[in-house]
């Protein structure tokens, strides 16, 4: 098929998507001599958009993993916000040296049930959103190479196909899509973080930073301290304070956080998928 436009599409709060998702554009760029449009829904502005594609069109589409899954305060605008229009889709997801458990298939499902045409589809691993030490600074320069090679045979594949494929592209993951993935204590039960908020330290100096880059809107312009909003726990406000001055404090939170650290330390590799 003749490929005419190339879209990177991704929601990326601490920046692992964006980095693979836009290597991705970029490497299929270069085999079909196209330069990338960027769609990043990352902040509220942009997910009031709808954003329409149509045949001809090669999308890479990411978004992390949350609890194994889609993030659920995502989906509805992925499945809204989208019109596919024949377009080709390459669904990809990161996630945090756990498991993306059904967070790719559902992703894929999602893009082929908004109108696009899956032909590939890759999972990758990023810094735990919760963590500096479990996959810390991934996706690394392994990771890059992976993303490279599966870019360009993704951008071969699409250029070849006599026409948009009748089936969605082969992944990974469980179709019904199970239950979203529940961290749980030692004693088997549930450990919800749902409700947790960012604390803030002495050492904020109110620069408005974390305002401006919380996905949900949810911190107060008027006191950086007060998040009245949604926390979704994407670690934006966090890892982006040039003061390290957001933190979590709860218990559960900090529980969950070394458990995933302890137990999930081992290095999990990039899967792609071509077929
Ligand atoms: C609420 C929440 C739930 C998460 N659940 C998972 C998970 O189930 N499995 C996993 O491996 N990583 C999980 N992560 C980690 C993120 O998927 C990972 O850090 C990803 O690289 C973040 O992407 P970003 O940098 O684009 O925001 C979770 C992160 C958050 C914030």
């Amino acid at each position: 098929m003749k490929i005419k436009k190339l879209y990177a599409v991704y929601f990326s709060a601490t920046g692992t998507t964006e980095k693979i998702v836009r290597r991705i554009a970029d490497g299929a760029g270069a085999v079909l001599g196209l330069a990338a449009e960027t769609v990043d829904f990352t902040l509220p502005a942009a997910r009031k958009e709808h954003y329409s594609f149509e045949e001809g069109d090669l999308v890479i589409f990411g978004v992390p993993v949350y609890a194994g899954r889609v993030p659920n305060l995502l989906l509805p605008f992925v499945q809204s916000g989208f019109s596919g229009g024949g377009a080709l889709a390459v669904p990809v997801v990161l996630y945090g040296n756990r498991n993306y458990d059904d967070g790719l298939i559902e992703l894929r499902n999602t893009l082929e049930a908004d109108g696009f045409h899956t032909v590939a589809g890759a999972a990758f691993i990023g810094e735990h959103s919760f963590s500096y030490t479990l996959a810390a600074h991934r996706p690394d320069e392994q990771d890059l190479a992976v993303a490279d090679r599966f870019a360009r045979q993704l951008a071969e594949k699409a250029a070849a196909l006599p026409a948009a494929p009748s089936e969605p592209a082969h992944v990974n993951g469980c179709d019904p899509i199970r239950p979203y993935y529940t961290p749980r204590d030692r004693k088997g039960n549930p450990v919800n973080i749902l409700k947790v908020k960012p604390k803030t330290s002495d050492a904020c100096v109110k620069c408005g930073l974390c305002v401006k880059k919380c996905p949900m809107g949810a911190i107060d312009p008027a006191d950086p301290s007060n998040v009245p909003g949604i926390c979704i726990k994407c670690g934006a406000c966090v890892k982006k304070c040039p003061k390290g001055a957001k933190y979590y404090d709860d218990e559960k939170y900090l529980y969950h956080q070394h458990e995933l650290e302890e137990g999930f330390a081992r290095r999990a590799e990039p899967e792609t998928f071509l077929g």
